[in-house]
């Protein structure tokens, strides 16, 4: 066969039989796949037709060009380019094509397309979407033509097949161009198709890099339904399903495609199926994302592969895998930090993913020696102030957390304060700044963080980033500032409606100065108003009533402090020689705790500090008899590890109590404080309904501090991974509940389940009634 084609071929004669001949071989080798680069007879003829190119006529020369695109001969495309009028848009079209395969043709694709969209011809969809394909490929991004290609491709939709449109989309996404109902449209004709699998991961990862719904949804389905013979493209398809949020069942199913294949793929595709485990439901390597999907047995597969494949890793997939598990309180193996750190490559993101990763799950000596090789290499350092706003906050916060004195690592504390010194315009994530607020002032940046207030203070400001900032300028004594930044907030912005309210209600209906009155008045507010405040009420202030009866205290800690309800509870007990130290976060909130608690007459014994507990609690001075945690679930055991870290804060027979360790839960705490080592605790589980939902049943954990017991500060609790899985869901709930309802059916559920896996996983810690737990109190 192959010495019939050569045989046959003409070297002299007209030049439409050697472009004939010239384009049938080229046609033959690339679908038989066979090569005759190197018989004599093929390169006379193809230096026949190069000496000859100003002979062929334009269908001849396009012929050409594409037999000769895989010899990256550019003459063809060169002489179509100085004949340009002479050609069909249809045909320059195809030259474009074949000007995107050869090298250096960057100049030519841009006559070629440039006269294509002077014209405004139609092109037919297979034209349209080469040409698109070539554009993408030449990262040649002309708005009019690319428009003009969109508009020929809608109005011919019904012409189109799914390969036209998944190349189409793909293109476009590649060029980040694409408006969203077009995009749709597109979309949603490739989904009417059945796409093999490359056309379907292509029409996906278009969506999901535009972040365009379209017809998301059907084509997940369709790759769900392909399932096994999408192999290689499956990390792809999760990739888009994160980015897309599409819903979680599907993406479990999806995960799961990818959990049965993970052995068998490029090791590139580890990182996209971490990265979109982690982003699932977020917005990429984010600190302040709230979900996540998190599979114990995917993560155990993806860390067993990675690490049998550690020779092949590059610093993409290893900072994804960590953020991954970082983000998803995945305990990793110890294989793959040194892998991380042996790398020589790394770009300033993917050195703060990692290092945000490694503070997050808490391996200080590793990060130390991260930062630590970044910081010895000058070029690295400077590379940093490439980072975007976010990336920079999390580096900072690793930095922050290793607690480096002035000494240490100091080019990279000075890459910090240059980057903070760059005008912030445009950043508008709140939390990042808050993060990078509290950094600076624990690496005592007061420069920066002076610059950071000046610039984004007067914003309106979110409670995370005005805590924040307020009491950092308090840490550092600035006093100006702090005023400033209280003055700049809003004293009842819109989301504090029902806390302005009971202010107004406990000023109206409890007389000046009667604490009991004031306690009354908020019940009643509650009641009557039916509105739902998340203050410890009912069964669980009977229950607080008990403890302070019981303990006869003097001081008392609270972190959580909200209007101040349970601080005029404390405020009451202590009276008239004793102090009250609650910590709130939100300033718009404390403030209002503190004009309750001004009312009820008891501003001499309970102080409200605003500030985050981490930035409060070193600051203050014990011992403390009662301590209430009613923060966040989730800081419960950090809180009390910081407890115990400044000596004298806790009395000597303290007792603690902790709200909500039910529901959403506080799994990690309860663990710690039935597996402490030192056996400091001895804990009972109050079992009783929710605050204003009745039928929800919640747990408060009491725990007596054994007297003479010491903490032993290194001893390490084991945490299995069903109570992190659980601490993670727990999480979850929480910010769901934050930013939609859960109704209370929904709450009950998962309190059950809660319940139940907390047992499963083998806690210990006696459950009881109110009245037994009072009894135990006595
Ligand atoms: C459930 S409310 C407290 C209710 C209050 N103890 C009562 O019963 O009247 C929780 C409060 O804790 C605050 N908070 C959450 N995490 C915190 C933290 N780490 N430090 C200080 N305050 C925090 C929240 O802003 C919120 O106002």
């Amino acid at each position: 066969m192959r010495r019939r084609v050569l045989d046959a071929l003409p070297t002299a004669g007209q030049a439409e039989e050697l472009a004939v001949a010239l384009h049938s071989v080229a046609r033959w080798q690339r679908y038989r796949k066979t090569s005759v680069a190197e018989d004599p007879r093929w390169l006379d003829l193809r230096a026949s037709a190069l000496r000859r190119c100003w002979e062929f006529r334009p269908s001849e020369l396009v012929a050409v060009a594409w037999a000769l695109t895989d010899t990256g001969a550019l003459e063809a495309v060169q002489v179509a380019v100085e004949r340009l009028e002479e050609h069909s848009t249809r045909e320059l079209s195809r030259l474009g094509w074949c000007s995107a395969q050869l090298p250096h043709c960057q100049h030519l694709f841009q006559q070629l397309t440039t006269e294509i969209s002077r014209r405004r011809q139609r092109l037919s969809p297979l034209d349209a979407s080469q040409l698109a394909w070539s554009m993408a490929r030449m990262e040649y991004r002309c708005e009019q033509l690319l428009w003009q290609l969109q508009g020929d491709l809608l109005h011919q939709l019904h012409h189109c097949d799914g390969r036209h449109l998944a190349n189409t989309l793909w293109s476009f996404a590649k060029l980040s161009f694409g408006d969203a109902p077009s995009i749709c449209r597109l979309a949603r004709a490739a989904a009417t198709y059945h796409l093999p699998a490359r056309e379907l991961s292509q029409c996906l990862w278009a969506l999901g890099a535009l972040a365009v719904q379209g017809a998301a949804e059907e084509l997940l389905q369709m790759a769900k339904a392909q399932g096994s013979q999408l192999s290689g493209q499956l990390s792809n398809v999760l990739w888009s399903a994160a980015r897309l949020s599409c819903g979680r069942e599907l993406f479990g199913d999806l995960a799961g495609l990818c959990k049965e294949k993970m052995e068998h793929l490029p090791v590139v595709h580890l990182g996209a199926i971490a990265w979109a485990c982690a982003a699932f439901g977020g917005q990429g390597f984010n600190p302040n994302k709230r979900s996540g999907y998190r599979d114990p047995e995917l993560l155990r597969s993806l860390e067993m592969v990675s690490a049998e494949r550690h020779a092949e890793l590059t610093s993409r997939i290893l900072a994804n895998i960590f953020w991954s598990f970082a983000t998803m309180l995945w305990s990793s193996s110890p294989q793959l930090y040194p892998v991380a750190l042996g790398l020589k490559e790394m770009q300033p993101q993917e050195f703060a993913m990692l290092s945000w990763s490694w503070a997050t799950l808490e391996q200080k000596s590793w990060l130390q020696k991260l930062l630590t090789k970044v910081e010895e290499d000058e070029q690295k350092v400077s590379s940093l102030q490439l980072l975007k706003g976010h990336e920079m906050a999390c580096l900072s916060w690793s930095l922050a957390s290793l607690h480096p004195n002035h000494q240490q690592l100091r080019r990279l504390r000075a890459a910090v304060q240059q980057h903070v010194a760059r005008p912030k315009r445009g950043w508008n994530d709140q939390r990042g700044l808050a993060m990078l607020a509290r950094s600076l002032v624990k690496l005592q940046l007061g420069v920066a963080f002076q610059t950071l207030v000046d610039e984004v203070g007067h914003q309106d400001l979110a409670p995370d980033l005005a805590s924040a900032l307020i009491s950092g300028a308090v840490q550092l004594k600035d006093a100006r500032r702090e005023a400033s930044l209280w003055e700049a907030l809003p004293s009842a912005p819109p989301r504090t409606w029902r806390e302005t309210e009971l202010l107004r209600f406990v000023q109206s209906h409890a007389a000046q100065g009667d604490a009991q009155a004031a306690l009354a008045a908020v019940e009643e507010f509650c009641s009557t108003r039916r509105l739902w405040l998340k203050v410890a009420g009912g069964q669980k202030a009977q229950l607080l009533d008990a403890i302070l009866g019981a303990t006869r205290p003097m001081r008392i800690l609270e972190v959580g402090c909200y209007v101040g309800f349970s601080a005029l509870r404390f405020g009451a007990a202590v009276l008239p020689r004793g102090q009250v130290h609650s910590v709130e976060m939100d300033p718009t909130v404390a403030r209002l705790a503190q004009q309750v608690v001004q009312h009820a007459g008891l501003q001499q014994v309970v102080t409200v500090h605003v500030g985050h507990s981490e930035e409060v609690l070193p600051q203050l001075c014990g011992p403390f008899d009662v301590i209430f945690f009613d923060q966040r679930g989730s800081r419960f055991l950090k809180d009390l590890q910081l407890l115990f870290q400044k000596p004298g804060l806790l009395a000597e027979e303290a007792v603690l109590v902790a709200d909500n360790v039910l529901k959403p839960g506080a799994p990690s705490f309860l663990w710690h404080l039935q597996e402490d080592p030192s056996q400091l605790w001895e804990t009972r589980l109050a079992e009783l309904p929710d605050f204003g939902s009745s039928r929800v049943l919640d747990w408060m954990s009491v725990s007596r501090k054994r007297a003479k017991k010491m903490w032993c500060a290194g001893a390490h609790v084991v945490q299995p991974e069903e109570i992190s899985h659980l601490t993670w869901q727990a999480d979850e709930m929480r910010w769901r509940s934050i930013e939609s309802h859960v109704s209370p059916a929904e709450w009950n559920r998962f309190a059950g389940y809660m319940k139940s896996s907390l047992l499963a996983a083998g806690l210990r810690l006696p459950i009881q009634d109110i009245e037994d737990v009072k009894t135990w109190l006595t």
